[in-house]
């Protein structure tokens, strides 16, 4: 019997489910798992992943295909079960998942979109040196007739001398190699003739030559070049298990000994311990996955790893372009480069061997990726740990009570300079009747005669959050959702943040021809004038940072390099500017309306409250100049997830939750699996998400809604939460039910959308 390839066809259609078994000719006896492979199917060509070799198959030998063609490259082997469990894990589909692991630009298409760029180069041979070499000897100078030469012709190269005969210019090309090096032909100064022509004459050597296409990153303060700094103590005996891990001998360790969560204060150092733990990887042979939760806020994590390891460090982004992306993700394939850095999607990263898998600023939701698959790369980075035997490290100073019920806690609980952490005052806001309250302003005052900076987090864009009319009550809403349209004064226009949709500030109002409308709340681009007006001093410039301000590529970087190089301003901005930065003259933090987050109808508000209040303090008091201050305005004074990130109680704010979780039965106590069904008309919208309620059924789970959720981009939605406490048999029931219903009539009219662990 033939050897048999089991193959998954990618393709979006969600009812065809592979693999199916081609048949291998002597040709492809080289094929492996996670090969790809062009394949017949169904009158057409499909590409597909090799996901299992096997010796015989049910499929009678004449029904039998055989692959067309095999593309390289292929991704490793581990990376395919990989996908398969995720396409189970997150109820879709493997040729969905598979899609994750491919070489970018891959697709679905037959045949490969980017290749591996080349470039002719010119070479300096052993007769072009020589030839320069006579020349330089009082040889016949180039271009000059040799004495005694027969007029010019070029037949006779002289008598006295044997120098081949160069014009200025060939003598020109043939000393900017000697001195320059192998060169791209485009760089010579000759056209491809001329330097043809003097390859023919051995003069030089023309060949292809692979080039790399080298991606550029902003990076902003990697402060301490790259030599490691001596450890603190805390930071040591943090170092030491990880270590131990990654060198303990195979099968020495359960998977759950090597899972390890770093919970440290902010300013603790945690990136240096990333650095050395990777360093013990690398070490021991093994190679490093280093996730973050976005590539643009993490440009000082990424200059620390590439000051630390130089080229051997590989940034995986979607912001590189296509080529850029496909020569790292050959250099990682290849084993040229061993440490892999990126966002979520670099936990597919086509390293082998993987030794190490970090996850920075674990309590990021951007972890989760919001497109079917929908997968936690948290998740699926503890996965992959596991499968591989690696070492999983995930840190932040506000981690999230999953992690700290299921990983191997390492604490550090001071900052490296050994400071304190900034003292949090709150402040009332309930009589307030200016956004920004006198303490803020005098304290900004302050920062400001220093000579120092600041942070103020505003957790919304625009001018206004909403408008209305004064006398009927209109508010401004947006046509495809049930939300207020946000004010953006500069724009001059009310947009929806959840569509797009922007219509122009109205002049009045269309039912009751008042023109008197009244903006409520404020967002950073009212804060921002309020700043500017408050500080009074083009010494000390104000920084916008959010998503209106940074639409174009690159340009949060940008912003966070600016702000660093100012000697003194002001940083204002939505949740970006609490992000995991070491701005070390910062000594001022502001959160303005901190209970904003407690009003999401969320399990996790409590813990977004904290974390947001909690790392914004942490950029505060970070450097020599002394200790930081930090302010929180809100309403809700008495709120637990304030008051104990005001009192930088992140273990009892921990206890706290994990004891509330257990009580309400939410994670880590149970899974959550949310399916939202939508349509045109609300009707269609529940009974697709009822019909999914009534097939759903596994031990232990809880089945809670339809309950309507507010209409998004024209559709109407209902949507179903699952609680369950036995998750696999949860999942599987649920996406079983989700199937069954898209099939039927109600189905049909619906579309429906499961969501494992959803943030
Ligand atoms: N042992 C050390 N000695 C001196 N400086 C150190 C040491 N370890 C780290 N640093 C420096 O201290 C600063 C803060 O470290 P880092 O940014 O890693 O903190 P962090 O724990 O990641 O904080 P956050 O949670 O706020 O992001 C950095 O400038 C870093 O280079
Ligand atoms: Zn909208």
């Amino acid at each position: 019997m033939p050897p048999i390839a089991r193959i998954e066809p990618l393709t979006t259609a969600r009812a065809l489910r592979g693999p199916f078994d081609y048949r291998l000719p002597p040709e492809l006896a080289g094929v492996e798992v996670g090969s790809l492979l062009v394949v017949p199917f169904g009158g057409r060509d499909l590409l597909g992943v090799v996901a299992e070799l096997a010796d015989t198959t049910d499929v009678p030998e004449e029904k039998l295909a055989e692959p067309r063609a095999v593309l390289e490259p292929g991704v490793p082997a581990e990376l395919v079960g990989l996908a398969r469990w995720i396409a189970d894990e997150y109820c879709s589909t493997p040729a969905r998942a598979l899609g994750l692991v491919l070489p970018p630009g891959a697709g679905r298409s037959t045949r490969p979109r980017v290749r591996t760029r080349h470039v002719l180069v010119a070479e300096l041979s052993a007769s072009g040196r020589l030839a320069l070499a006579l020349a330089a000897d009082g040889a016949p100078l180039p271009g000059e007739p040799a004495p005694g030469a027969s007029n010019g012709d070029g037949s006779a190269a002289g008598t006295a001398a044997r120098a081949p005969r160069l014009t200025p210019k060939q003598h020109t090309v043939l000393s900017t190699l000697a001195t320059a090096g192998p060169l791209p032909a485009a760089q010579t100064g000759a056209d491809h003739g001329s330097l043809r022509r003097l390859a023919e004459r051995g003069l030089l050597v023309l060949e292809r030559r692979e080039q790399r296409r080298r991606p550029v990153h902003a990076t902003v303060g990697a402060r301490n070049g790259g030599a490691p700094p001596r450890l603190t103590a805390e930071q040591e005996a943090a170092l030491e298990p990880l270590v131990a891990a990654l060198e303990a001998p195979d099968g020495t360790l359960n998977p759950a000994e090597r899972r390890f969560l770093l919970h440290g204060v902010t300013g603790s150092g945690k990136t240096e311990v990333y650095l050395q733990a990777a360093a013990a990887a690398l070490a021991a042979g093994r190679s490093v996955i280093v996730l973050v939760p976005e590539i643009a806020l993490a440009p000082q994590t990424v200059g620390r790893f590439q000051a630390r390891f130089g080229d051997t460090v590989a940034v995986l982004h979607s912001q590189l372009g296509q080529g850029e992306r496909y020569d790292e993700w050959m250099r990682l394939r290849r084993g040229e480069a061993r440490i892999c850095v990126g966002p979520r999607s670099a936990v597919f990263a086509p390293l082998t061997d993987v030794g190490l898998i970090i996850v920075d600023e674990e309590h990021e939701p951007a972890y989760k990726h919001e497109g079917d698959p929908r997968y936690d790369a948290r998740r699926v980075a503890a996965r992959r740990a596991h499968d591989e035997g690696a070492v999983l490290l995930s840190g932040s100073a506000t981690p999230r009570p999953e992690s700290v019920h299921a990983l191997r806690r390492l604490r550090i609980t001071r900052r490296v300079d050994g400071r304190p952490l900034p003292p949090v005052e709150i402040l009332d806001m309930r009589d307030a009747r200016h956004p920004l309250h006198p303490v803020t302003r005098e304290a900004l005052a302050d920062v400001r005669r220093a000579g120092r900076k600041a942070i103020v987090l505003v957790n919304r864009r625009g001018w206004s959050n909403f408008l209305s009319c004064r006398s009927c009550g209109k508010v401004w809403q947006c046509p495809q959702c049930d939300v207020a349209l946000v004010l953006h004064r500069s724009q001059r226009a009310v947009s929806c943040h959840h569509c797009g949709h922007s219509e122009r500030v109205p002049s009045g109002c269309p039912d009751c021809g008042s023109v008197s409308l009244a903006r409520h709340g404020s967002g950073t681009e009212r804060i921002e004038q309020e700043l500017i007006e408050a500080i009074g001093d083009p010494g000390f410039p104000v920084f916008r940072l959010d998503a209106d301000t940074t639409a174009t590529k690159g340009a949060i970087a940008r912003a966070l390099v600016r702000f660093d190089a100012a000697p003194a301003g002001v940083l204002v901005g939505t949740q970006i500017v609490a992000k995991g930065h070491d701005f070390p003259d910062v000594t001022l933090g502001v959160v303005l309306d901190a209970d904003q987050t407690l009003r999401f109808p969320d399990f996790r508000a409590d813990e977004r409250t904290f974390s947001l209040i909690a790392q914004l303090a942490g950029r505060a008091g970070r450097g020599e100049h002394g200790d930081g201050r930090v302010l929180v305005q809100t309403l809700a004074v008495e709120e637990r997830a304030i008051l104990a990130a005001a009192a930088h109680d992140s273990d009892g704010f921990l206890a706290g939750e994990l004891a509330r979780r257990e009580l309400l039965r939410y994670p880590p106590f149970a899974s959550l699996i949310r399916v939202v069904c939508s349509a045109e008309q609300l009707a269609d919208a529940h009974a697709a998400a009822e019909a999914v309620a009534r097939l759903v059924d596994a031990p232990g789970a809880q089945v809670l809604g339809p309950a309507p959720l507010f209409r998004l981009r024209g559709r109407e939605r209902s949507q179903l939460v699952i609680k369950a406490t036995q998750r696999r048999a949860a999942v599987q029931s649920v996406a079983a039910a989700v199937d069954a219903v898209a099939r039927t009539p109600i189905g049909r009219r619906a579309s429906l959308s499961a969501d494992v662990d959803p943030q």
